[in-house]
Parts: structure tokens; C-alpha cells; sequence
């Protein structure tokens, strides 16, 4: 069986997406490890398909496969690249494409100038919708790490996030602490993490252990996830750009009961097909 698939990237956050609307195959949980093998596969951080919606209002579904095989419920690069992939390939005419997602619906605008710009939906604070396990909603928790103490924010953007503060990204422990902290206990479907360096109100540096991935060179909804967690400790305005390794997002946030909006470039790498 040939699988057709486009590789992208949004700022480096690498993808394999796969049209299933035109065309239909079983990609069971070793595949996709074996498919998003950096040696063995075609490597990718996250597999992205595209199939007809389930919901009547929306214009596609997305799912979105992590590099180990889970599934999960967003991922805003992919949301950026996943506009010009139906546009590209012309299985929608306008800019303005609604999609379904197991994290919620949103809205994917392409702009004049070839970016992409997406609603990403009311960031969730509530810790059981998170989830994460806490006694009450607060701007911060404290997390207890083999003895010590971290003081992190926890927000959904429909996928788990945590967000620490640091001084400065290039001396932040992101692979071993990131490595903890999405694995911990308090994060029951385990979660994203992000490390913040907050330069001025209007800007941050950021770095991401993703979830089921590891450091990636840029992470949507953990752009989404820091302005909120910098927002609610009153160090962020309603917009900032977030440098990441692999490139700048501008995320734009008027506060609780609002949605996050994420604006950003997508980018075509090449076309391929490979034999299950
Ligand atoms: N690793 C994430 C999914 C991809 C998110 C990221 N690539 C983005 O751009 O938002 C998770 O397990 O929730």
C-alpha cells in the first residue's frame, strides 16, 4: 500500500501530513513510531491527518499523532500548516477553514501575506479540566521535584501544559527537568512544558519539552500556554512575541474567558510517498 504524505513545518516543528480524504489507510500506533523514526521512518515530530469532519458545521477533522504514538488534543504549528495543506491542495477554496479537533473546534485564518493566523480557543485554567491535581485554581502551583520545590503555572489549550520560569532559556535544564515534569503525577495525562524567559511585557523567550516528543524547535500551544501563565502573574500584556529556537510567533491574549489567537508562518518541505 503507498501512502501519500507532504512534509511540513511550522517553525521547525517538523510533520508528516497525511490526506485522508482522498485516500484512506490504517496507521496503527507501531507504524506511526516506525514512520516518525528520524533513521528508520520519514521522521517527524507530530503526524497530522486530515479527515472529513463528524461535525456538520466544521470543514475538516484534524488528528494529530505525537512521535511515540499517542494521540492528542492540539497542536497549534500543525494547525498553521494543516490551513496551507487544504488550501495547497485545493480541497478548500476559502481562507477561512473551521476544523474539529479532540481539543475543540478552531478557526484557521490564511492571511495576505501567506501566514496563518488561528483562533486557538479559550486557554482552559481550571485544574480538573487541565487536568491536573490541585486543590483550587491558582496563577501558580508548587511542584515538589526529588526534594525541591518549582513554582509552575498549568494550563490547556485542550493539551496539558506546564510553564516554569527561568532566567535565561539556553542555561534552562529543559531536558532533564522537562523530562520530570511531564511525567509527574500531578499531570495525569502527563503534559507539555514549557520554560519562559520574560524579557519585557511585549516579548519572551521560550523553549518546550513536549509531551510524547522532547524538545522541539517550537511549540504552538506552548506559545499559547506561556503568554497565559505570563499574563496571569501580571508580567505579559495581551500581546508578546514568543522567540522560540526555531522562530518568532505572535500570540495575542485579552485575558480570561478570551481566546488565544496564534499568528505564524507554515511551511511545504517536500511531497512523498512511502509503502506500509
Ligand atoms: N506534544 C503536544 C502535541 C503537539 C503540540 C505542538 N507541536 C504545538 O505546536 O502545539 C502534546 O502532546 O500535547
Amino acid at each position: 500500500m503507498l501512502l501519500h504524505f507532504t512534509k511540513m513545518h511550522g517553525l521547525g516543528n517538523d510533520f508528516m501530513v497525511v490526506d485522508m480524504v482522498t485516500q484512506s489507510v490504517r496507521l496503527p500506533t507501531d507504524k506511526i513510531r516506525r514512520l516518525a523514526d528520524r533513521q528508520f521512518g520519514v521522521g517527524f515530530d507530530q503526524l497530522l491527518i486530515v479527515e472529513p469532519p463528524t461535525d456538520p458545521d466544521m470543514d475538516f477533522r484534524y488528528r494529530i499523532f505525537n512521535a511515540d504514538g499517542s494521540e492528542v488534543e492540539q497542536c497549534g504549528n500543525g494547525a498553521r500548516c494543516f490551513a496551507k495543506f487544504v488550501r495547497d491542495k485545493k480541497l478548500i477554496g476559502r481562507d477561512t477553514i473551521h476544523v474539529q479537533t479532540a481539543g475543540g473546534n478552531i478557526e484557521l485564518n490564511i492571511l495576505a501575506n501567506g501566514e496563518v493566523s488561528v483562533d486557538m480557543g479559550v486557554p482552559r485554567l481550571v485544574p480538573e479540566d487541565i487536568p491536573f491535581r490541585a486543590q483550587e485554581q491558582r496563577p501558580t502551583y508548587d511542584l515538589r521535584i526529588d526534594g525541591e520545590e518549582y513554582e509552575v503555572s498549568a494550563v490547556s489549550m485542550g493539551n496539558p501544559h506546564a510553564v516554569l520560569q527561568v532566567d535565561d532559556v539556553n542555561r534552562a535544564p529543559v531536558e532533564r527537568l522537562g523530562s520530570v515534569i511531564e511525567q509527574h503525577k500531578r499531570f495525569p495525562k502527563r503534559c507539555n512544558v514549557g520554560f519562559m524567559q520574560v524579557l519585557d511585557k511585549a516579548e519572551i523567550n521560550l523553549r518546550v519539552f513536549e509531551r510524547g516528543v522532547g524538545e522541539t524547535l517550537a511549540c504552538g500551544t506552548g506559545a499559547c500556554a506561556a503568554v497565559v501563565a505570563g499574563q496571569l502573574q501580571g508580567l505579559l500584556g495581551d500581546d508578546v512575541r514568543v522567540n522560540l529556537p526555531g522562530g518568532t510567533l505572535n500570540i495575542h491574549w485579552p485575558g480570561e474567558g478570551h481566546s488565544v489567537i496564534m499568528t505564524g508562518t507554515a511551511s511545504r518541505v517536500f511531497e512523498g510517498q512511502t509503502r506500509l
